[in-house]
């Protein structure tokens, strides 16, 4: 039940729906309790005596019945419908806010297609459990002790021996329960896994065909499907093995009535009414009991869908405003960062970078160079409060990032990463993504200076041009200008390059980086890259190994002095030097 007072939050202003909705059922209940009366007055008090002036009343009563019955039982559908809807509409809403929200610590390991098969399949389940299921359960035991005490009330040692198989019933349907949760819990985990292979079957749909691995696809989903075929025969079979067990203890109710019900009939201590009556009052109650392994059932993947949507809801959020969090007024930003002695490393891994330290003046520019893995990405996004450092500080103009307001230091970021996202949208929108109120020569200046323009231009809709998910039908480079327009666009203090011109060609790029330097006058900007080209107007160029700045200084020094800088210069520019060299020799031997 804790699920269910977790997920009562979300609709506790809603509990009048609920309330009625229940009301209304149990009304219904009720009225149905009349017919196995009205059949007891036909048989003892209009049969039997035969005075049949009576019968017309009795059936206009019971068609009366039958319409305030169906009545009630629209409003309680409408009212749970209501309230079903309401819920899974607050819940879609808490779990996608809650999901912008959540640090990227946790999206490290996050899986699309389970996500989205909480968000889908899971609400469903709890929107048909709280909006129907909880009311008919509910209805369920009202039925039972309604039909119970009526029994009672005509004869109640028949009552007793007739139900005396109940508690067997309940026993057997508890631990129903008890078997069919685990096993709705492992059916929800491989649908997930099931979700998973095809939402990254198609997202990586090039990587599969590139490497012609569309067989080893199909056997991969073969197996999870398969997964997801046993736990459903298994929760099949648990009810196939459950169900007969229960039918069995319900009918041996129905042959003790008829027994004993039957001889008390014929010893004059029962009338005919009566028995015929605990006859309709017997399925009033055995009914609702067969039901409840499919209530049960109800309730426990309702459960385990619970479980699973609060546990999104419940995440911890690991990178969260302090509670004394500064604004940051976003024109006093001056742009000066510090790194002191900062040490980080995700979850129990070695350090991803050990002791860094440096200082960006505002308006600098800072080049990062290193190896594959060797922490430069990861300054960054420490820099951006992507994670919080385990040692040291970084501040930003002398105030630690951690007592800043997130957003707000942010808003003062902008990044161009190493893979561009781009939305389904037009070209224009995806521009000026998270800016509001831009106007149309802001966004073809930014595109300009990204040396993105002129390719727009010639796209059939220019830059209402809609580009396909996650930027499909644009190249590399084009999709990596209109990320870098996206982020000039934003005005920022501070400008992080990761790796931003990678996909572009070293024309370009070098087009690219003089459009930055318009653009760079007055951002600390950093730049992490593979080629020397990028770094050489660096103010402060690191050099990374290992998580660790091996040589730090400007690009005239670093070629100077032995170490890695000069090796990857040498490498990059080993035709240019050669070119020098040969020139030199020609010279020499002129
Ligand atoms: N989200 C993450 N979770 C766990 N480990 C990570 C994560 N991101 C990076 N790492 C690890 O941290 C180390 C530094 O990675 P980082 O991405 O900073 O390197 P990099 O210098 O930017 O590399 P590249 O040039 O290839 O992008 C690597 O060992 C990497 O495996």
């Amino acid at each position: 039940m804790n699920v269910l007072r977790q997920l009562h939050v979300y609709y506790r202003e809603k509990n009048h729906l609920l309330i009625l909705s229940i009301l209304c059922l149990a009304a219904a209940t009720a009225l149905g309790l009349v017919y196995p009366n009205l059949l007891r007055k036909l048989i003892d008090d209009v049969i039997a005596p035969r005075n049949y002036s009576e019968a017309p009343y009795l059936a206009l009563t019971a068609l009366s019945v039958i319409i305030v019955k169906a009545f009630m039982q629209f409003l309680s559908g409408f009212f749970g419908g209501r309230l079903g809807n309401y819920l899974a509409y607050r819940l879609r809403n808490a779990c996608y806010e809650k999901l912008q929200f959540l640090s990227f610590r946790y999206y490290d390991t996050a899986k699309t297609g389970d996500l989205m098969s909480r968000l889908t399949g899971d609400l469903e389940a709890i929107r048909l459990f709280i909006g129907f299921g909880f009311a008919q359960l509910l209805n369920l035991f009202f039925m039972v002790s309604f039909g119970a005490v009526m029994m009672m009330s005509m004869n109640w040692e028949l009552t007793v021996l007739t139900l005396i198989t109940m508690p067997f019933l309940v026993l057997v349907a508890w631990k129903f329960e008890s078997k069919i949760h685990p096993a709705f819990q492992e059916m929800r985990l491989a649908l997930s896994s099931l979700t998973t292979s095809v939402q990254e079957n198609i997202t990586g749909v090039r990587t599969v065909k590139s490497f012609a691995r569309e067989p080893y696809e199909v056997e991969k989903f073969s197996e999870r499907n398969e997964r997801y075929k046993s736990n459903q025969i298994f929760a099949a079979l648990l009810w196939s093995r459950y169900f007969p067990v229960m039918e069995l203890l319900a009918s041996v109710s129905v042959a003790i009535l008829l027994g004993v019900g039957g001889t008390l009939v014929i010893h004059k201590s029962l009338s005919l009414g009566e028995l015929v009556a605990f006859f309709g009052l017997i399925w009033f109650i055995i009914g609702p009991l067969w039901g409840l392994g499919f209530h049960i059932n109800n309730y426990t993947q309702s459960k385990a869908s619970g479980e699973r949507v609060l546990e999104i809801l419940n995440q911890p959020i690991d990178v969260q405003d302090d509670e004394h969090a500064l604004m940051l007024p976003g024109e006093q930003v001056k742009g000066h960062i510090v790194f002191d002695h900062v040490t980080f490393a995700y979850g129990n891994k070695m350090p991803a970078v050990t002791d860094i330290n440096f200082e960006a003046k505002p308006g600098a520019v800072i080049g990062f160079l290193g190896g594959t893995g060797s922490g430069k990405s990861t300054i960054i996004q420490l820099l951006m409060r992507a994670y919080d450092i385990d040692e040291g500080s970084i501040t930003l103009d002398g105030t630690d990032i951690r007592k800043i307001k997130v957003r707000q230091l942010r808003e003062q970021i902008s990044t161009v990463f190493q893979e561009t996202f781009l939305f389904s949208s037009s070209i224009r929108n995806n521009i000026a993504y998270g800016i509001q109120d831009v106007s149309m020569d802001e966004i073809i200046r930014a595109a300009q200076l990204a040396k993105a323009h002129d390719f727009i231009m010639e796209l059939p809709e220019g830059y209402d041009t809609v580009v396909g998910e996650r930027g499909m039908g644009l190249s590399g480079g084009q999709k990596q200008r209109i990320a870098i327009a996206r982020a000039l666009l934003k005005n920022p203090k501070i400008l992080i390059l990761d790796d931003a011109t990678s996909a572009v060609d070293m024309e370009t790029e070098h087009e690219i980086q003089t459009g930055f330097q318009e653009v760079m006058r007055g951002r600390t900007t950093f730049i992490i890259a593979h080629r020397i080209s990028s770094l050489r107007h660096a103010d402060l160029i690191l050099v990374m190994d290992q998580g660790r700045v091996v040589q730090q200084g400007r690009h005239n020094e670093l070629i100077h002095t032995s170490g890695p800088y000069q090796d990857v210069f040498r490498i990059q520019y080993a035709d240019y030097l050669s070119r020098i060299s040969d020139k030199e020799d020609e010279v020499n031997r002129a």
